[in-house]
């Protein structure tokens, strides 16, 4: 499968492990016939937010561990194999005075919902008759002390990897939990979607042919496809765009994972069929890409790829050859009831101009207010309290 004899790092985000499972370890199972496959996997959906709430006093234990039963259950995974860790979790809250810092306390807390999932997918694949070892991440990923948000010192990391290549070279496959590095004997984490970090990481220092990011979407779109039904899938991407898109607020990959991949090729696919949609490289296609944050009471939209939104006024910049323009709302100033734009892209200096992408971003209220003196009413609608603006 893809290329006999290659090396892959495989990721599967939180909502994969969650909702794709089944599809999830078959895919592995099909993938290591033929190649060296390293898993990494992230917390179920969920997880870590409730981990964050139970290392603040306000979460529940109990919850947490009845979730993962569930899962368990559902599965037909063995109990056994979960227990210490519950027990241990249940111990390590009980020692909050023992960490040099909130921080460090609430990683170690974090890094169970990593470990959880390891541990049920190297069962899984046991299940499945295959030959698998799961690994500690805070033994491998070695990280600066910024609990969380800790960045990875490769050139150590890469030193500690020797066993993963053993159980590789023994023909097994490496299970490593996402998000959690280590530092100084404590655990840390990568900052959120931290995951693909992992992944871009353990590539780079296994010299993996590839590294695929499998999720519930099928590749990168123009805009968040979860808000845009209008989206358009981006089939070629390039490392510099992507990153662009990562730090302008696009929730699809971590930045940081972004730099460390470049000279591997990252694959985006979907875990439900298997479904392959993006290869990020150095070639990209001209697609623009739409990403918005909100930074303090400001909300930002970004277009990566263009020099200009016309109808507005924009900051514009370029970063790595790459132009983007980006407007700035200050939602505290705004006044009106609306809380959505919608942002119409179309391809101009066509005859038909075509739909390439649409931005529904929650802006906080009041967009109306800020936009209607800039919106050009004739390329736009207004309806149900939606804002459209060509661009
Ligand atoms: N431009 C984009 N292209 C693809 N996905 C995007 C984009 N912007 C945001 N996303 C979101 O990223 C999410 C990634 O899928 P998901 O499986 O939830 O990832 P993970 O489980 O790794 O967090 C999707 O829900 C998708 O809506
Ligand atoms: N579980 C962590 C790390 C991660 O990468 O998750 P996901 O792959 O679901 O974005 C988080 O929620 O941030």
């Amino acid at each position: 499968m893809l290329y006999p004899g290659w090396t892959l790092v495989v990721k599967f985000g939180g909502t994969s492990v969650r909702d794709d499972f089944r599809d999830a370890v078959s895919f592995v199972s099909r993938l290591s016939d033929e190649n060296e496959v390293i898993v990494v996997v992230s917390a179920l959906k969920g997880v870590t937010d409730a981990l964050i709430d139970l290392a603040s006093g306000k979460g529940n234990l109990a919850e947490i561990v009845s979730f993962h039963i569930d899962f368990i259950r559902r599965h037909n995974l063995p109990l056994e194999p979960f227990r210490g860790v519950f027990e241990e979790l249940k111990d390590v809250l009980g020692r909050r005075d023992e960490f040099p810092s909130e921080e460090a306390f609430r990683d170690q807390v974090l890094s169970f919902g990593e470990w959880i999932s390891g541990i049920a997918f190297t069962e899984a694949l046991k299940r499945e008759g295959i030959s698998v070892e799961l690994f500690e991440p805070w033994e491998i990923i070695a990280t600066t002390g910024d609990f969380g948000n800790a960045r990875v010192n490769i050139v150590e990391t890469s030193r500690r990897v020797f066993p993963l290549k053993r159980a590789l070279r023994e023909g097994k496959i490496a299970v490593v939990p996402g998000f959690v590095g280590g530092f100084k004997g404590y655990r840390t984490t990568l900052g959120r979607n931290g995951s693909d970090y992992t992944a871009t990481v353990l590539g780079k220092a296994l010299d993996a042919k590839a590294v695929l990011i499998m999720r519930e979407v099928d590749g990168i779109y123009t805009a968040d496809p979860g808000r845009v039904p209008s989206a358009r899938l981006i089939p070629f991407l390039s490392y510099d765009k992507l990153y662009l898109a990562a730090k302008a607020g696009m929730r699809a990959i971590h930045p940081g994972a972004v730099d460390v991949a470049k000279g591997t090729p990252l694959i985006f696919g979907r875990t439900r069929d298997w479904n392959v949609g993006t290869v990020v490289g150095y070639e990209s296609s001209s697609l623009p890409i739409i990403a918005h944050r909100v930074v303090g009471d400001t909300a930002e939209i970004t277009v990566i790829g263009t020099t200009e939104v016309p109808g507005f006024e924009t900051e514009t910049g370029s970063e790595r050859g790459i132009p983007w323009a980006r407007l700035r709302v200050p939602t505290a100033r705004l006044g009106s009831t609306l809380n959505r734009i919608h942002w119409l892209i179309v391809e101009r200096n066509t005859p038909r101009p075509r739909t390439l992408s649409l931005l529904s971003a929650p802006m906080g209220e009041g967009c109306l207010t800020a936009f209607r003196g800039d919106v050009d009413e004739g390329a736009g609608s207004r309806n149900g309290g939606q804002l459209w603006a060509r661009i």
